[in-house]
């Protein structure tokens, strides 16, 4: 395949969180869903270790699926409709965790924590030596982020998938986006609109105090 043959599709992936937010500040949830589906493509890719992982984002994906082809669809447009929506029809548990049916708020807070890790991971291999190691950064950032989440078995867990990740150069090349500038220089471009939409469903979040959902 030729160098620069986008063939995990990470490039549109990345852009897809760009396509997320409306000119009003909204934040789209199909596109948010299929940027998510994406990451998980590329996820699979890097092996079992990865599989308890992968297998978590897309049950969340699928509850979030299923809300956006259900009978409320129209509520579930945009993460402020959901929220409105939820909330107004007291759909939010707030002191129970796995109470059923599960909420869409909660669903996409673990996806929302986890876009946090993503923003610090990515940020880490876009400015990070070449001869960096992907696990003490993919390790840093979920530290910083996810972890703080999680209990000590996932965390174990987490640890031990991030040892089999290989170097930073072999990282970029597995990205399958061009060179390993070229993929930095994506990461670059990308960046900025994963943190726009982790700051509007931050702020979304904590209008409405609904960081701490069990
Ligand atoms: C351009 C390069 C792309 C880099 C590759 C990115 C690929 C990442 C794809 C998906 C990221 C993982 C999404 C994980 C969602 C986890 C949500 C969560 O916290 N779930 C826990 C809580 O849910 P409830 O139990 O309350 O319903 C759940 O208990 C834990 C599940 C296990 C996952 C925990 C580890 C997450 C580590 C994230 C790092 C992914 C490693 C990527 C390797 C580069």
């Amino acid at each position: 395949m030729a160098d620069g043959d986008d063939v995990n599709g990470l490039r549109k992936v990345l852009v897809t969180f760009k396509s997320c937010l409306t000119d009003n500040q909204e934040v789209l949830m199909d596109p948010y869903l299929e940027g998510w589906k994406g990451l998980v493509r590329f996820l699979n890719t890097m092996g079992a270790m990865f599989s308890f992982i992968s297998k978590d984002a897309v049950a969340k994906i699928q509850i979030m699926e299923n809300f956006r082809s259900g009978e409320q669809k129209e509520n579930y447009i945009t993460l402020q409709s959901m929220v409105g929506y939820e909330l107004s029809n007291s759909l939010v548990d707030f002191t129970q965790p796995y109470s059923c049916p599960t909420s869409g708020c909660r669903t996409i807070l673990r996806l929302h924590r986890a876009l946090h890790w993503l923003q610090l991971f990515l940020e880490g291999l876009r400015t990070s030596d070449a001869d960096s190691r992907t696990s003490v950064l993919c390790t840093d950032s979920y530290n910083a982020s996810l972890a703080n989440y999680h209990p000590w078995i996932i965390r174990k867990a987490a640890s031990m998938a991030f040892y089999t990740l290989p170097t930073r150069d072999t990282f970029l090349k597995n990205m399958n986006v061009g060179t390993n500038e070229e993929a930095v220089a994506m990461l670059g471009e990308a960046l900025p609109h994963i943190s726009q939409v982790y700051e509007v469903t931050e702020s979304l979040y904590a209008q409405h105090k609904l960081l701490d959902l069990p």
